[in-house]
């Protein structure tokens, strides 16, 4: 088929499930518009069904269980502007489905466990995020999800926690390593046993078309409290944070947000004090929050920097598009 995409900008979004995957594609949505990007979910390259693993015993985590090959053939393809023919992996069966047409788009996101874990695969990622959420959040998440949507018990939740643990510790959380952006939530600091979260934006430093953002002054430390006349918190307030560190070897800077907003609309105060957040306009990052309050998260720091990190990636397709000279269509078989 031909194609006049001049550039296919392609996303990467890692994480377990439960990280908050969805909630983070919904805000992508936002920036890009529906019609303009395709999520795909890398759960589609499982090559043993539910059964298979069983069999197998692996779990779906474990590479054996995806099939790579694919995956890049096909993510590929479609970076260069070929339509596909994608498997799918069927949740409520636990069987693979006859596969479907996906037609290139300007923004394809990849999005599941392994978007980083294949070093072809990455290559060809324009820019990638990677959901971190430490045990005790995540098992305040799959609690509040599973027990109250799913009718799992407590004694579930924390079985299948336990059981994923291992495999997720040696083939997912690594991929950390070589996201662009990590969003890590952990408990909040400001206070014992409160489901409060801390919430750290850790930003590469040096990726090409991606400059981290900052607050105050660029390349310096800085504790914020910015509670106050402009600012109302209750008890325990908001502290932030930002300041250079290392990541797996990589040089980083990273922005902090340990506790809750009382009052999004005054998020334009926090915004105000940020730069290079990728805004094309004042006040954009917290209009897009405002936008959706009700979604998990937006008023702590997982909304806040997956807004920011929309934002971020936006300015990376318009970059990368921008730059681009019109090439002639391409043919393929
Ligand atoms: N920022 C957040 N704050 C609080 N809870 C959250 C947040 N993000 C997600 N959650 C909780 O986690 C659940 C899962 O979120 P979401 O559906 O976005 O994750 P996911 O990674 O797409 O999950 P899956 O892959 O299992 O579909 C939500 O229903 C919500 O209960
Ligand atoms: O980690 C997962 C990603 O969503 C799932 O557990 C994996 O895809 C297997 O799915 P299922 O449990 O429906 O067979």
């Amino acid at each position: 088929m031909t194609t006049d995409l001049d550039r296919v900008v392609l996303i990467g979004v890692a994480g377990d499930s439960g990280c908050g995957k969805s909630t983070f594609l919904r805000r992508l949505t936002d920036l890009f518009g529906e019609e303009f990007m395709t999520v795909i979910c890398l759960d589609d390259y499982h090559s043993l069904d539910r059964q298979g693993r069983k069999k197998a015993g692996v779990t779906a985590l474990d590479p054996k269980a995806n099939n790579f090959d694919l995956m890049y053939e096909q993510i590929k393809a479609l970076k260069e502007g070929n339509a596909i023919d994608k498997p799918i992996y069927n949740h409520e069966t636990g069987m693979i489905d006859p596969p479907e047409r996906i037609e290139p788009n300007k923004v394809i996101v990849i999005e599941g466990l392994h978007p980083l874990f294949d070093e072809r695969v990455r290559s060809l990622l324009d820019f990638s995020v990677y959901l971190d959420i430490s045990d005790e959040v995540k098992i305040q998440w799959k609690i509040q999800r599973d027990m109250a949507e799913r009718g799992h018990s407590y004694d579930d939740v924390i079985a299948s926690i336990n059981a994923r643990k291992p495999d997720f510790s040696a083939y997912i959380e690594p991929q950390r390593e070589f996201a662009d952006v990590v969003i890590q939530v952990l408990p909040t600091q400001l206070l014992e046993d409160s489901d409060l979260l801390r919430v750290r934006l850790i930003q590469k430093e040096g990726v090409k078309n991606f400059e981290p953002a900052y607050l105050f002054d660029e390349g310096s430390t800085i504790d914020w409290r910015p509670c106050g006349r402009k600012l109302t918190c209750a008890y325990p307030g908001i502290k932030m944070y930002y300041g250079p560190d290392s990541f797996y070897g990589n040089e980083v800077s990273i922005l902090e947000v340990d506790g809750q907003f009382d009052n999004l609309e005054e998020m334009i105060y926090i915004e105000s004090h940020l730069s290079k957040t990728g805004t094309q306009h004042y006040g954009e990052m917290t209009e897009l929050l405002l936008k959706h309050r009700d979604y998990p998260g937006s008023n702590n720091g997982t909304g806040l920097f997956q807004v920011l990190v929309g934002l971020k990636m936006r300015e990376t397709y318009e970059k990368l598009t921008s730059t681009t000279t019109k090439q002639p269509a391409q043919v393929s078989s």
